[in-house]
């Protein structure tokens, strides 16, 4: 059966999709974090709402949702329409537009560190450039990171804990060996770490970054006044603080983290939900910290950064954001019932979990008997669930992503399969 829109002859189940596009797709994914831990390969042929149905035709609730962008769900026709609208009128003409002013408008009024910014495509790009102003800021190359802080794939921010020390080391094979050469990484949410380096390092120190709720090894909260004490040090060394809310962003509160938990950064780098699951990021802060790109003695640049298809869906999404008073509640009301859901299903198969929530992304990870993640045992799971109509990533690092779409009879039937599958498990 020749699809119609790919012109692509379906093979008839979602293994032999996955093998037909292994053909000439190197490792079967644009992105290998989609590769990461999957057992039975799952061929999306088109989602909606909290659903995705799959080549062979079978209807999975989802609670990954594509990695969290999908805040009102997928196919929001409220912000899609709008999307194709902007394609109809030019999408791409490398000028400014009226939209530059409305999203870039919309993101400074509800993100409380940020006065001025730049949108770029992806949280990697942002993420690179966001350092690099920081570091042309302060004068300062030195740069302080979180171990399990995900930052993206650059060549500046792609790392992996060295055997030993606070220096870690390149995160991918290609990368030149000097490329962390100006990081050090500490635990997250070590005090006494942080104080050590700002006392052998303060002077030197150009910037800290983190991820102000740690979403990429599972869900960890900042500690009590951990947030505020980076701000402390940062603000009396003369470091610049970034803030990666590209998963927090419009996630945990409409502020983002920085109003969730009442500490500012210099720096705010956003992405995911503030363009609706359309490709596009962004970094900013006050005019001060971002005076380096007024005056242009900064570089940042990119063809399709801000733009006008990608400005639209920001502009719808956010628009949607101010206009909806109940959201964060509604969604903190939904995180709660489907963390208790979660807790109840394990309890009744008599299974240890770790669980752990910040709003609307919660974690999951099946634990062993001596209470340390089961990474073997949690794919086994996901992929009873997933065989069961389910749909969470086989990684336990990758957090779940709730919805508006998300009714709470969903997260009963997603409970009602994660008892079964857990009951089950070897
Ligand atoms: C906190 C944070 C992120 O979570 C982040 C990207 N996250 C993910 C990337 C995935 C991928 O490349 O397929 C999927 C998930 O592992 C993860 O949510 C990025 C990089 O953004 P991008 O992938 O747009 O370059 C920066 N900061
Ligand atoms: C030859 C070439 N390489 C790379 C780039 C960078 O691409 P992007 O702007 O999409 O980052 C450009 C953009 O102008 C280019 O012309």
């Amino acid at each position: 059966m020749t699809d119609t829109i790919t012109n692509v002859t379906a093979p008839p189940s979602n293994k032999a999709a996955y093998d037909h596009i292994h053909e000439v797709v190197a490792g079967g994914v644009s992105s290998n974090m989609r590769a990461r831990g999957v057992v039975r390969p799952l061929v999306v042929e088109s989602a909606s709402g909290c659903r995705i149905r799959d080549v062979e035709g079978n209807e999975l609730i989802d609670v990954n949702m594509g990695y969290g962008p999908h805040i009102f769900g997928y196919a929001d026709r409220e912000v899609t329409d709008q999307i194709a609208d902007q394609f109809g009128r030019g999408h791409l003409t490398g000028l400014p537009h009226r939209l530059d002013r409305a999203a870039a408008g919309l993101v400074a009024e509800l993100v409380p560190g940020i006065e001025q910014l730049r949108f770029a495509n992806s949280g990697t790009e942002a993420l690179m450039s966001a350092v690099r102003l920081a570091r042309a800021t302060s004068g300062r190359p030195l740069l302080l990171t979180f171990e399990g802080h995900y930052h993206g794939w650059s060549e500046t921010l792609l790392r992996r804990p060295a055997p030993e020390g606070d220096r870690p080391l390149p995160g991918a094979a290609g990368m030149i060996p000097e490329a962390a050469h100006h990081t050090i990484q500490v635990p997250w949410n070590d005090t006494a770490a942080v104080e050590r380096v700002f006392a052998e390092h303060g002077a030197e120190l150009g910037a800290v970054i983190c991820e102000p709720v740690l979403g990429n090894v599972g869900v960890v909260p900042p500690a009590p006044g951990f947030l505020e004490l980076l701000r402390l040090r940062t603000r009396e060394r003369g470091a610049v603080l970034i803030f990666d809310e590209v998963i927090t962003g419009f996630r945990v509160a409409r502020g983002g983290a920085q109003e969730r938990y009442g500490v500012v950064p210099d720096l705010t780098v956003l992405s995911k939900v503030m363009g609706g699951g359309f490709p596009v990021a962004a970094f900013g802060g006050s005019r001060e910290v971002m005076e380096p790109l007024t005056t242009y003695e900064a570089f940042h640049a990119g063809v399709y950064a801000g733009n006008h298809a990608a400005l639209r869906a920001v502009t719808a999404t956010l628009t949607k954001i101010r206009s909806a008073p109940d959201l964060y509640g509604d969604l903190e009301a939904l995180g709660a019932y489907a963390e208790a859901r979660v807790r109840e299903a394990a309890t009744a198969a008599g299974r240890n979990v770790l669980v752990e929530r910040v709003g609307s992304v919660l974690s999951m990870a099946l634990l062993d008997d001596a209470s340390a993640v089961d990474r073997a045992g949690h794919r086994a799971v996901q992929t009873a669930c997933q065989q069961r109509g389910v749909y969470f990533h086989p990684v336990p690092d990758e957090p779940w992503f709730l919805s508006t779409a998300h009714t709470t009879q969903d997260i009963d039937t997603v409970a009602g399969v994660l008892k079964e599958s857990l009951a089950q498990a070897p």
